[in-house]
């Protein structure tokens, strides 16, 4: 590894990242948010949660929200989803504005939230069934998105014979069978352990270079957005702002090997300033409070 000092700006990019960027913004751009504002009525007055969010996502870009906690990540894939309304702005999709949920925004949360009671299969089916599909349809197309998210084998299990990471195969599978234009991923691996968190983020872009799907997603992980990130849009809080967007200059196909490279750590040196620029201060001003008796220190 490079020492920090020798590290490459965040910002240069190689010709080859440079042509993948300028390639993205030739495609349409997808999902658009306009000046979109969110306030809570809050105890000693409103809570600003989001302020003046605007952004433009292009076709098949793969784009993370990065923040510190409190900086409205949730609020923002919340009202995108629709799931909740801004205050102020708007949000169109190819060039439509949204208002509510809709199958062309798929969702997938931390939280397990596939229906117990149903099969694999049968969870994938749910929607393309509510779409209207016949059941012989529905079948056939569930199955091909479960063989994508590697679970062929499972298809008849119920969810709780499922570990963590195939759980959240079977919710992106789910989530990308009604073939939404954006697929929404609130800390989808934020409840897997380590190694399965790594696996379960080569395996989503292994599916995302093979469906035509936009992503956005919510991570507090700075390595996490790094890898999987076209784009990452650094929000900070109080109010729920865009402070930077760093066009990730690691090239593709990204592999766990890059971590160490020099553009890998020059992102991450960056990410770090920008979301704890005050950790160590902030932890000399923690109040002491004493739970253990005087004289029985551990150093
Ligand atoms: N329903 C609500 N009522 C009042 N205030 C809210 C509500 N939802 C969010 N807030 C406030 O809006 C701000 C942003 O919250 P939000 O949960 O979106 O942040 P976050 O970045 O997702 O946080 P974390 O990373 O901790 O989950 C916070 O100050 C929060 O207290």
């Amino acid at each position: 590894m490079s020492a920090p000092d020798s590290l490459p700006d965040y910002r240069t990019q190689s010709p080859e990242v440079a042509a993948r960027f300028a390639k993205i913004k030739e495609r349409p751009v997808v999902m658009e948010i306009e000046n979109l504002g969110r306030q809570f009525p809050g105890e000693h007055g409103p809570v600003t949660a989001l302020r003046d969010i605007s952004l433009q996502i292009h076709r098949r870009e793969f784009v993370c929200v990065i923040g510190p906690s409190g900086c409205g990540k949730s609020t923002l894939i919340r009202i995108i989803a629709g799931l909740d309304d801004p205050t102020s702005g708007r949000m169109l999709v190819d060039g439509k504005e949204t208002s509510g949920p809709s199958p062309e925004r798929g969702m997938v949360f931390q939280g397990y939230t596939l229906f117990p009671w149903l099969t694999v299969k049968k969870n994938v089916m749910f929607g393309l069934e509510m779409a209207g599909k016949s059941v012989s349809e529905a079948e056939g197309e569930a199955r091909q998105w479960i063989d994508l998210v590697g679970l062929s084998k499972s298809a008849d299990t119920f969810p709780h014979q499922l570990s963590g990471g195939m759980k959240q195969r079977v919710a992106i599978a789910r989530a990308l069978a009604p073939n939404p234009r954006v697929l929404l991923m609130d800390e989808p691996f934020g409840a897997l352990d380590a190694q399965t968190r790594a696996q379960m983020q080569s395996h989503l872009l292994d599916i995302w270079r093979n469906v035509d799907v936009t992503i956005l997603f919510i991570t507090h992980d700075l390595d996490e957005a790094i890898f999987l990130a076209d784009r990452i849009i650094v929000l900070k809080a109080n109010p729920g702002e865009i402070q930077e967007v760093i066009e990730v200059n690691v090239p593709r196909p990204r592999t766990l090997g890059q971590l160490q490279s020099p553009e890998f750590q020059a992102t991450r040196r960056r990410l770090d300033e920008l979301i704890h620029p005050k950790l160590h201060a902030t932890s000399e001003h923690l109040p002491i409070v004493r739970l253990t008796q005087v004289g029985d220190d551990v150093e």
